[in-house]
């Protein structure tokens, strides 16, 4: 766990040795204590360095270790007696220093790190804060706004950045432990006290309360509802306002509370299921453990409207080769020039350059026979994608892997329309697509698992989270998001108002509630998939709309609206009114209000009051429920991948795990109480309908989270 030799003769080396990230575990805590004690007590050593394995200084406290009883030495005294010793100790910073890891460094005397190191207490990102003495320590040695700014958004920050801040001594490019060693030598003779951050005073910024107020206030509005962030500040607040002994009691209290909180089990629990997506399988038993990907070197994208631009760009910025096509002159041209602007703005926030030579430009299909991987992003109609499937077999090799971007057409339908079936996938990429960080890898029943290792590969390359998920109508996301959907406008119907419903799921945690998000994605893009499938025609007895399709209940108050031109955002009307066309911000519409009153009316229904409870239960509950039924398809593998799909790319708010892990916190017996009690009520509303597998889980126990796939695979044998 912590290696200790003696170099140069007079300096003790403790090395760290935990793969993959040194995570500070309790053996690891203890061979550091135990380490330190041989160093302190060896007369021939002078100074310590203190660095890691493999490059690597430490990834923090270990998360695994979070769950069960703490055991072994705690992490604050440990960080104490290495400041309070005797001999200077220097911390030897190569790949990361984070969390408890940099904690760690910051009760050493000094800190050398390498150029390529990053440094960071990224604890608010599991819900919790710098529990090891980092809220008090950091302030003190970097000052209170660089503190807060590290501290309430765990970002990492590059070796020179810290260097900039004081955060570390000296950065180098040659061998950091041999660096550390010759300055620990150097320094053996110098003075300590000086050098002991948590003996020094915390300079604040003349208006400090005024600082705390803003950033409070700026931490408060994008939390939204998530409670470390504002812990955060309070103990770094204290850090401010306190002698150290008290700042650190304060810290242990806000460490206490979020430890033990639901969020930062929901945190942790993300934190897992997204290095857990990572491992994908598909039903047909093939795993991302046995499946090469074919490396891809050269990449084409057909149709450079909004998605393929994006695309494109973030290709390019990952530096591949891209073939960009598109068959329209004008939107090729302008095309051009937004791609351009996207990868100089990203050049530019990044201080790189932009990648501009990357992309060669086409208007001809046959431009891409030479390439490794076409990915299609052509208007969402299946008969033009068809098409450009067929053009795509004849003019590329046979090699080549034929991606689809298609939110949620038929991948198979796709994959006969070409000689090789096998390299047939869906790369769903989430608007816009250079900055979502999201892709659902869409596999069909003739997919080859080397089509599959190869796009999740090229996802990874060009930074994206990406999801493996089998070939059904919408795939994982946008099949949970339907039920979702069409709860909230039978609560209109029922009388709530778009404005009650947006404010029960933004106070749950939604960037944007339902009927906002609508109004900026557009009305009109739904209306045509639902005119598509013949739901929006009116009944042809009646010519009214109707609210019964086969058998089922449907709302047409979208179809309405879009009959009256009101698309959303980009018409200046939707679910709400807008200044002009193409504005964000939304007003209630008292025309709205009205327009739903006669629908009513004419409709007889009796609107009744709707609470939080009905609107949160009917809109999570009913997607969660579909969830199941995905799950119980095998077209997600685990629940894992539901909760990074909608955490990526639904904004689920992440401090609540994901629709999955929420439905196990709110209680899967409850989750199916609940929806029985919606399914009496509207029993012509089948995703009301509680799933097997739901009911399978409950009937066993209602095992953890971790232990779903097991149920899963036995509901799934007897099927
Ligand atoms: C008191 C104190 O104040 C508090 C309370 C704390 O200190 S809280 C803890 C604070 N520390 C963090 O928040 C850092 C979390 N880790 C990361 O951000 C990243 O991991 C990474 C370090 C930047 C490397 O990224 P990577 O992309 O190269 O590889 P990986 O796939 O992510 O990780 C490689 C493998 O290492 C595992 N792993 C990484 N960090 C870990 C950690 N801190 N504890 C346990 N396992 C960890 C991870 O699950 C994966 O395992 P597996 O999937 O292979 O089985």
């Amino acid at each position: 766990m912590a290696q200790y030799t003696r170099v140069s003769g007079s300096v003790g080396l403790i090395t760290l040795q935990s793969p993959p990230v040194n995570a500070l575990s309790a053996a690891m805590r203890q061979g550091i204590v135990d380490m330190m004690q041989r160093a302190l007590s060896e007369p021939e050593v002078k100074s310590v360095v203190i660095c890691g394995q493999n490059g690597i200084f430490c990834g923090g406290a270990d998360i695994k270790e979070f769950g069960g009883q703490m055991s072994g030495p705690p992490l604050i005294p440990m960080i104490h007696a290495i400041e309070a010793a005797s001999k200077p100790v220097v911390a030897a910073i190569e790949g990361i220093a984070l969390g408890g890891g940099l904690e760690l460094a910051l009760g050493c005397h000094y800190r050398i790190a390498h150029s390529k190191a990053r440094v960071g207490l990224p604890e608010v990102t599991l819900g919790l804060l710098p529990g090891a003495g980092g809220s008090q320590r950091l302030p003190r040695l970097i000052g209170v706004p660089a503190a807060l700014d590290l501290i309430t958004t765990g970002r990492h920050v590059t070796a020179a950045e810290a260097l900039k801040f004081g955060l570390v001594d000296q950065i180098t490019d040659h061998n950091t432990v041999n660096v550390a060693v010759k300055f620990a030598q150097r320094v053996a003779d110098q003075p300590l006290d000086a050098r002991r951050i948590s003996t020094y005073p915390c300079l604040c910024p003349s208006d400090v309360a005024v600082l705390f107020e803003e950033v409070m206030q700026r931490v408060r509005r994008t939390a939204r509802g998530a409670i470390a962030p504002i812990a955060c500040v309070q103990a770094v607040r204290a850090a401010a306002t306190l002698p150290y002994n008290q700042g650190m009691e304060r810290e242990r209290e806000l460490m206490a509370t979020l430890f033990t909180s639901g969020q930062a089990r929901a945190l942790q629990y993300f934190f897992f299921a997204q290095r857990a997506v990572g491992r994908w399988s598909m039903p047909s038993g093939a795993r991302w453990d046995t499946s090469k990907p074919r490396p891809v070197h050269k990449a084409a994208v057909i149709g450079l409207g909004t998605m393929g631009r994006g695309i494109t760009v973030a290709l390019a910025q990952a530096g591949f080769s891209v073939v960009a096509v598109e068959t329209q002159e004008k939107q090729l041209m302008e095309a051009k020039q937004a791609i351009s602007g996207m990868l100089e703005r990203g050049a530019k926030r990044r201080g790189v350059a932009p990648a501009l030579d990357k992309i060669n430009y086409g208007r001809n299909i046959q431009s891409v026979a030479d390439v490794d991987l076409v990915i299609e992003a052509v208007f969402e109609d299946m008969a033009l994608k068809k098409k450009v499937f067929q053009q795509l077999s004849a003019v590329c090799k046979p090699s080549t892997f034929l991606c689809s971007n298609t939110s949620g057409l038929d991948i198979d339908q796709l994959a006969c329309q070409t000689r090789n079936p096998e390299l047939v996938v869906g790369m769903h990429f989430f608007a816009p697509a250079h900055v979502m960080k999201l892709l659902e890898v869409v596999y069909g029943p003739k997919s080859s698992p080397l089509a599959v290792a190869t796009a999740m590969q090229l996802g990874k390359k060009i930074g994206k989270v990406s999801v493996a998920v089998g070939n059904c109508r919408g795939f994982v996301g946008n099949r949970m998001l339907k039920p979702y959907l069409e709860q909230a406008l039978f609560l209109l119907e029922e009388g709530a108002t778009p404005e009650f419903v947006d404010q029960v799921l933004e106070e749950f945690g939604f960037a944007m509630g339902v009927f906002r998000m609508s109004d900026l994605s557009g009305l009109d893009v739904g209306w045509k998939v639902r005119m598509a499938d013949g739901l929006a025609m009116p009944d042809p007895t009646t010519g009214q709309p109707t609210r019964l399709r086969q058998g089922r209940r449907y709302s047409p108050l979208g179809d309405l609206l879009c009959e009256q031109g009101r698309f959303g955002q980009k018409t200046g009307r939707g679910w709400y009114q807008y200044d002009k066309p193409g504005s964000q911000v939304a007003k209630p519409d008292p025309w709205l209000h009205s327009f739903l009153d006669e629908y009513r009316a004419r409709h007889a229904l009796v609107a009744h009051r709707i609470d939080h409870q009905e609107v949160l239960e009917r809109c999570l509950y009913s997607m969660i429920n579909e969830g199941f039924r995905i799950l119980e398809d095998g077209i997600a593998a685990g629940p894992e991948d539901i909760d990074v799909i909608y955490v990526f790319g639904y904004s689920w708010p992440r401090h609540h795990g994901g629709p999955m892990f929420y439905a196990a916190t709110v209680g899967l017996n409850k989750v199916l109480e609940r929806l029985e009690h919606y399914y009496q009520a509207h029993p012509d509303v089948p995703s009301l309908q509680p799933c097997h597998l739901l009911r399978k889980l409950v009937a066993s126990g209602r095992p953890p989270i971790q232990k779903w796939r097991e149920v899963i695979k036995k509901v799934r044998s007897q099927l």
